[in-house]
């Protein structure tokens, strides 16, 4: 199932992007694609457990959609929303599923926030499949009918004239318009490279929280300093919502899921994978009782070293050059750097690399999205658990 939703994927990013067909991955060939359509139009419709018929309705403005969920209110029905960018893989759905275990009723929101990318960041490229969103959630809705889950009873979609009423949106760092801020936790790690991204996110989420009012909201731990925030944001905000994280999903060899990985091809995805493998490094540390940040953190820069050397010394047509935004050990709570972990509290292991553009692409190399030119943000984590 998880092939078949990323073949759609990337059917539709490549129509969107024009890329052109000689690059698609034998993985998503002529045959499968058809098997994947002929699964769609053939899977037949399942019983459903109680869905607020009609279900999965598709909401661009606000007050149809708080019509939507007054009514689930007075039929006793309960509301997780899962807050997205569209563009979705696994680690979406497993959240729609936790949020489908947990609720009678699922909202996925689907907008492409203006205001946490910067005026350098990627917004004109960030992927945009609508058509293929649209067919995913309908198949996991199907899944979810035949489990007796909660179902995906609405999508919203809004445009930005109806996120932003008052003024276009500013994604400037002086930033004109209404927002919240979370300091300095909103400024540090990703938030330093980011300055506007948690300014961003955190007043689209409350925009988002407002307008739904769900009982919960599910967010993945991938971006596990979007998760602090938004604890942070609903704590100081009093909002009337409990916060579910869910754990990140991950391709086999660990490489973590994200809708920006379309654009890596081969040789990038492949040296992306070394972010991983040295949090895993400094993970293994706190495990084998380390608890000083030196003795944790060494052979994870000690990693990214070696690797960054070797990549190096291949001829510019082999190699995927990147560099390393930040390595770090942080307080769970705060996103302050430590110098010593508190077994009693743990700490969040995190980092973030960037992918440059391949130099010297080869004709016939499965080269992603955009040619391999677009530069890539990687980010990962892994939670240092208390210990008891
Ligand atoms: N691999 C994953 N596992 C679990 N949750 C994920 C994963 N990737 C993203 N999410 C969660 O899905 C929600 C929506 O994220 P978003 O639409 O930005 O996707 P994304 O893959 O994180 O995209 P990006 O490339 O922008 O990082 C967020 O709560 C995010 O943490
Ligand atoms: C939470 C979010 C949907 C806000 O735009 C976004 O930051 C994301 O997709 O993680
Ligand atoms: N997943 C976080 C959204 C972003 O990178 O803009």
């Amino acid at each position: 199932m998880a092939s078949q939703f990323q073949a759609l994927r990337y059917l539709a990013m490549c129509t969107n992007h024009h890329c052109p067909p000689k690059r698609l991955s034998p993985l998503y060939s002529a045959p499968f694609v058809r098997r994947v359509v002929r699964f769609l139009s053939s899977s037949s419709p399942r019983r459903s457990p109680k869905p607020f018929a009609p279900h999965t309705q598709v909401f661009r403005d606000v007050d149809p959609l708080r019509k939507w969920r007054r009514d689930l209110l007075l039929n006793n029905r309960t509301l997780g929303l899962v807050p997205t960018m569209g563009a979705l893989h696994e680690g979406h759905l497993s959240l729609v599923r936790q949020a489908a275990a947990e609720n009678t009723d699922v909202f996925v929101s689907i907008y492409v926030n203006p205001t946490q990318f910067g005026m350098n960041e990627d917004l004109a490229s960030y992927p945009k499949t609508w058509e293929a969103d649209m067919k995913i959630l309908t198949v996991l809705d199907r899944e979810l009918a035949s489990l007796g889950a909660g179902r995906i009873s609405a999508v919203f979609a809004p445009s930005t004239k109806t996120m932003y009423p008052t003024l276009p949106p500013d994604s400037s760092i002086p930033g004109a318009g209404s927002f919240v801020e979370i300091r300095p936790l909103g400024q540090l790690l990703e938030g330093a490279s980011r300055p506007v991204f948690f300014r961003g996110v955190a007043t689209v989420c409350m925009k988002l929280f407002n307008i739904c009012a769900p009982d919960r909201v599910y967010f993945g731990q991938k971006d596990i300093q979007q998760t602090v925030v938004i604890k942070r944001l609903v704590k100081d905000f009093h909002l009337n919502t409990e916060v579910r994280i869910g754990p990140t999903e991950r391709e086999k060899d660990g490489l973590a899921l994200s809708s920006r990985n379309v654009y890596l091809g081969t040789r990038r995805r492949n040296v992306g994978i070394v972010l991983n493998q040295l949090l895993r490094k400094a993970e293994a540390q706190y495990n084998a009782g380390k608890r000083k940040r030196g003795d944790i953190l060494w052979p994870a820069n000690d990693h990214a070293d070696k690797t960054l050397l070797e990549q190096e010394a291949l001829e510019p047509g082999k190699r995927a050059r990147f560099e390393v935004d930040y390595i770090s050990l942080a307080n769970p709570e705060t996103m302050e750097e430590l110098e010593e972990v508190d077994e009693a509290k743990g700490a969040i292991l995190s980092g973030a690399v960037k992918m440059l553009p391949l130099e010297d692409a080869k004709e016939g190399e499965e080269l992603g999205v955009g040619g391999g030119q677009i530069p890539v943000r990687l980010i990962d984590n892994i939670v240092l658990d208390p210990v008891a």
